[in-house]
């Protein structure tokens, strides 16, 4: 029997201005997107922006639905956005914010679990790993590797 361990690196900022100045104004597009969210039945808004290596800022926001199911997180209107009209350019970086009323989130919100997945997906599209930034009013933190949020995971190697 052995043990083993998985870790993952993560980079803690204390404020939006620690960030660089990419970091910062992809900051603003997804708090823009989290004010855009149809979010009638949680009232909980996410904002996503992902940064294409082209330049492109791609925002999204979740999209509830009264058959709960049929909504989606911001992180895949976003991902999946990009996917379908730039498909053949790299994600650079990515930022996932909330707002509850009009206010930003204190604690920093995580992806779900299917987001994850999705993100998985996307840096095997990409074949390059990105960094997802989760930002909350008390700190920042970088998960430099974004597919690290998913240890073990299934994707297109195990098919
Ligand atoms: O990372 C997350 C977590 C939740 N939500 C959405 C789904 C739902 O609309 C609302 C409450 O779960 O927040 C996201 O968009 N992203
Ligand atoms: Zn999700």
């Amino acid at each position: 029997m052995r043990k083993t361990h998985i870790g993952i690196e993560l980079t803690n900022y204390d404020a939006i201005k620690d960030l660089k100045e990419e970091e910062q104004q992809l900051v603003e597009s997804a708090l823009s997107a989290a004010h855009k969210a149809y979010a009638p039945y949680s009232q909980f808004k996410v904002g996503a922006a992902v940064l294409l290596e082209n330049g492109e800022i791609i925002t999204g926001s979740n999209q509830e639905n009264a058959a709960y199911p049929s909504g989606l997180c911001a992180e895949r209107v976003a991902l999946f956005w990009a996917g379908s009209q730039f498909p053949e350019v790299a994600v650079k970086t990515m930022v996932i914010v909330s707002v509850k009323g009009t206010e930003m989130v204190s604690r920093i919100v995580a992806p779900c679990g299917a987001c994850r997945q999705v993100i998985n997906e996307t840096s095997h599209r990409c074949k390059k790993n990105f960094p997802l930034l989760l930002v909350g009013k008390d700190g920042i933190i970088k998960v430099d590797n974004a597919n690290d949020l998913l240890p073990l995971s299934f994707g297109p190697n195990e098919l």
